[in-house]
């Protein structure tokens, strides 16, 4: 599986880390940066990483800044991107299992980095669940993304 990772100078240590486990783990990463922790806009990083995932050059994101719900935030404008910030376990459960989100957002100054890499391991290898209220959910956010996101090129 191939990841996007994007970052500002917050959530520059947290991507390292997380970039690290990901390919001791087989995965592949494409990094769109930042790569220091010099102060930064986020948009600059997270909007091309999100345009990779747009278009399935990378099958899914994970963007880490101060807070995480900046980078949600811009991911969610972008046709096809369903990002969930998540902050525990839970959450990263369920935002695989209940809306199939393909970019996590984790904020660096809100969890640490070993709950950062939990709710990694945890949302990377949780599938979405098959009963039908919950593909009918998904089905209407994915009708909402396709009447008004502009598709990506
Ligand atoms: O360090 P500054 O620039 O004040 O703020 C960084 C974080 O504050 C929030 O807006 C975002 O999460 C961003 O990553």
């Amino acid at each position: 599986m191939k990841i996007a990772m994007a970052n500002d100078h917050a959530g520059t240590a947290m991507k390292e880390e997380i970039k690290k486990y990901l390919l001791e783990n087989g995965y592949e990463v494409e990094d769109f940066g930042t790569y220091d922790e010099k102060s930064c806009d986020l948009s600059d990083f997270v909007y091309p990483a999100s345009l990779a995932v747009a278009k399935g050059e990378c099958e899914r994101g994970i963007f880490c800044d101060g807070v995480g719900y900046g980078s949600a935030l811009i991911a969610n404008k972008i046709n096809g991107c369903y990002a969930a910030v998540c902050q525990d376990l839970l959450c990263a459960t369920l935002a695989r299992q209940h809306t199939d989100s393909n970019i996590l957002c984790l904020g660096a100054k809100i969890i640490g980095g070993l709950m950062a890499m939990e709710v990694v391991k945890t949302w990377l290898n949780t599938d979405p669940l098959m009963e039908e209220k919950y593909r009918n959910r998904v089905r209407k956010v994915c009708e909402i993304n396709d009447k008004h996101c502009v598709p990506v090129k």
